[in-house]
């Protein structure tokens, strides 16, 4: 059976148009001028450029327990719409997902929704508490087959237990992700510290807190031959280490945030807190080492860290704001605007970080395949030229907490393609069938 045939689009924006016919789920023939029959569903791919589907390492869908920010629902739609076709959903949900009762329910909810697969996080340690391993081997056994596990929201701070931890994932065969922050270097600290924070009287969240970790954490993954994965790296230091670590073959990779990539703190002047994040906005030499790394692959992928946040944790003071930034349906436009277009990434490059590295790192076998015949039609269809203006409320989220409010993306996510059923068309979801959001 045919199920879609995707007409004039550019695989990785290279070459001339060509049309993509999908049957079972499967790419099932690629070149010029291809036919289906009438009733099959066509997607009008208008030169645009083809990826595979985005792979989202590091998202936060609050559900359970905050499901007026987000539900894996909306922010499925959220991650349809802006081209993925797997996320992880991170663990600090309530109750905290560190038991399979909670990491089940996420992936068969996720499933339900059939937007896009959505792939639970275990918690590393109880109840995100830092003191007791979770049950990782029977998460990992559950129905939702957890393969990273993360207290990220928290850092694993003790190095006895992170060390226990990286032996154990190593056992099992999964990743874990750490939020690299010493907590007694961030005491109440809110802003990158430097020369903003100071003069906006905002304490600070020096680079040390996060570098500190990153390096301990190579260090016991180096010395448990284990693989560890930085989250949301935001410091030139990070990179330094990063080059480092990997130069001694120890199996460490990263992500960055595409607000990492294209923000810094002088976005603070204005007290907003939808620019408080953590790690925090750094500055411009961080966002440039960070963008090269990117490129040269020390970095190795982009993660949104998409966290919602309902309106009262984000319009009140700085200080006792909530951290976090809504992230799924602007990332690709912000690659296209600090990578893309700036020269430091090519089509292919965007494919890499967005898609096949992610997938590669957690072991996804059917996300981040070359667009060729046979392999899984997982896709996405960018228009490159086709700019479009943020508008929070407008995005598909629950929350509205986008620090790229009124700013102009420059490319545009066509539609999505998840095992051949097209999720998102011309920014609309198709809602497989009714389903709770
Ligand atoms: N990034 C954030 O600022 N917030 C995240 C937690 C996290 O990613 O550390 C959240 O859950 O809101
Ligand atoms: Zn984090
Ligand atoms: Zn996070």
């Amino acid at each position: 059976m045919t199920d879609l045939l995707i007409t004039s689009v550019r695989p990785y924006g290279e070459g001339d148009p060509v049309d993509v016919l999908v049957r079972d789920g499967d790419i099932a023939e690629i070149g010029p001028g291809l036919t289906a029959p009438d009733d099959v569903d066509t997607v009008d791919g208008a030169g645009g450029v083809l990826l595979p589907g985005l792979v989202d390492l590091h998202t936060h869908l609050r559900e359970p327990g905050r499901e007026d920010t987000e539900t894996i629902g909306t922010g499925s739609a959220a991650a349809a719409l802006g081209g993925f076709t797997a996320v992880f959903a991170m663990a600090n949900t309530d109750p905290v997902a560190d038991s399979p009762v909670v990491t089940d329910h996420v992936w068969a909810q996720g499933q339900a929704v059939g937007l896009v697969d959505v792939h639970p996080v275990g918690a590393i340690t109880v109840g995100l508490g830092g003191s007791r391993l979770s049950e990782m081997g029977a998460m990992a056994a559950g129905a939702g087959r957890v393969r990273v596990f993360s207290d990220d929201g928290k850092c694993v701070d003790d190095p006895l237990l992170m060390r226990r931890a990286l032996e154990y994932a190593s056992g099992l065969g999964v990743l874990i992700a750490q939020h690299a922050e010493e907590p007694r270097l961030t005491v109440g600290a809110i802003a990158n510290e430097g020369a903003t924070a100071s003069r906006l009287g905002l304490p600070g969240w020096p680079r040390s807190a996060e570098e500190s970790i990153v390096a301990r954490d190579a260090i016991l993954a180096r010395d448990a031959g284990a693989r560890v994965h930085i989250c949301h790296a935001s410091t030139e230091g990070t990179v330094q280490l990063l080059r480092w670590a990997k130069a001694q073959g120890i199996a460490i990779t990263a992500e960055v945030t595409p607000h990492h990539l294209l923000l810094d703190d002088s976005r603070l002047e204005t007290y907003d807190a939808v620019n408080k994040v953590n790690p925090p906005l750094r500055e411009i030499r961080d966002t440039t080492a960070l963008a090269g790394a990117l490129a040269d692959g020390t970095v190795d992928c982009v993660a949104t860290d998409h966290a919602p946040h309902a309106a009262q944790e984000k319009c009140c003071e700085f200080a006792i704001a909530r951290p976090g930034m809504l992230g799924l349906q602007t990332s690709l436009p912000i690659v296209v605007q600090t990578m893309v277009n700036t020269g430091l990434l090519d089509w292919r490059g965007v494919a890499r970080v967005m898609s096949e590295r992610p997938a590669e790192i957690v072991g996804l076998t059917d996300q981040g395949r070359p667009i060729a015949v046979g392999e899984p039609a997982n896709l996405t269809v960018v228009d490159p030229e086709r700019s479009w203006v943020v508008e929070s409320a407008e995005l598909a989220s629950l929350s509205q907490n986008s620090p790229f409010q009124g700013m102009t993306m420059p490319a545009t996510v066509v539609a999505t393609v998840l095992r051949g059923a097209v999720t998102t068309l011309d920014g609309e979801v198709r809602w497989p069938e009714v389903v709770r959001r």
